[in-house]
């Protein structure tokens, strides 16, 4: 694999698109900018590589809140043209590695990595882009201090200039998805947003099966926070530029 700046590692993880490995760069420098010495690998067939080339637009919008990727190429394995995206490693995993090590989080580090989520979300939603994947497997933490960044983007959607919402086919994953999405098929800001509250009530209320409950141990600012990133309607929605001004947030 001559010419590449890094060298594939093990394998860290599988998902719809392809597969993700850890990769050694020697510190090369890529157009002026030292590679860190361990980063992560996104691979495809070349030939299915349309879904990932559209989310490097994404992942190169220099957002300390969105995972970010240093480089593309194509490298030539076990007989197979691959697109491979040179991305930041997230070495505190994933969101749901965290609370599979720990059960449930404490309100301290809840709103710290959702404020940082939210951040990411303001960026891009600021954008026309909607994301419509967020759950704890798509929050990555990054770096000594563990960031909370936005990864694959995989699904997301960017709005045409002026619109606020789109239809389509059925994005995102069922339990994280907002009832206009899955009713209707419309994708706006807003559901992001019910992902996001979706993702904070699964470890702090339990995952019912019935009607939500929002668990009453919770300080008030939090239950608060979680009632208004799941609102039912989309036109009372709040935004994540609202929810970042939330009383919730206020101390992280
Ligand atoms: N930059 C990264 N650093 C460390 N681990 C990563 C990174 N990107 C992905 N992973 C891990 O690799 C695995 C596969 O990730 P990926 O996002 O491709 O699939 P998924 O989210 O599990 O599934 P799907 O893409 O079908 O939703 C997951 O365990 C994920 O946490």
């Amino acid at each position: 694999m001559a010419g590449l700046l890094w060298k594939r590692g093990t394998t860290l993880g599988e998902g719809g698109f392809g597969v993700v490995s850890l990769a050694s760069t020697s510190n090369a420098l890529f157009r002026g900018v030292t590679l860190p010495s361990l980063t992560a690998l996104k691979s495809c067939d070349f030939n299915a590589s349309q879904s990932l080339k559209e989310e490097v637009e994404i992942l190169r919008m220099h957002s300390p809140y969105i995972l970010h990727c240093f480089e593309t190429n194509v490298s030539f394995e076990d007989n197979v043209n691959l697109y491979n995206l040179l991305i930041e490693y997230a070495f505190g995993g994933s969101l749901t590695d965290r609370l599979q090590n720990c059960n449930s989080l404490s309100e301290f580090e809840v709103n710290k990595h959702m404020k940082n989520v939210l951040l990411g979300l303001s960026c891009i939603h600021n954008k026309g882009i909607i994301h419509c994947n967020i759950k704890a497997g798509n929050i990555l933490l990054v770096g000594g201090d563990k960031t909370a960044k936005i990864a694959d983007f995989g699904l997301s959607v960017t709005l045409e200039l002026g619109m606020n919402k789109t239809q389509g086919v059925i994005r995102g994953t069922e339990r994280y998805m907002a009832p206009e999405s899955v009713i209707k098929t419309e994708y706006s800001p807003q559901v992001d947003i019910w992902a996001l509250g979706q993702t904070v009530y699964e470890p702090t209320c339990g995952n019912h099966c019935g009607k939500m409950q929002i668990n009453s141990k919770l300080s008030s600012e939090a239950q608060d926070f979680l009632k208004k990133c799941l609102v039912k309607n989309p036109s009372t929605h709040w935004t994540a530029d609202m929810l970042l001004n939330h009383t919730f947030l206020q101390n992280s």
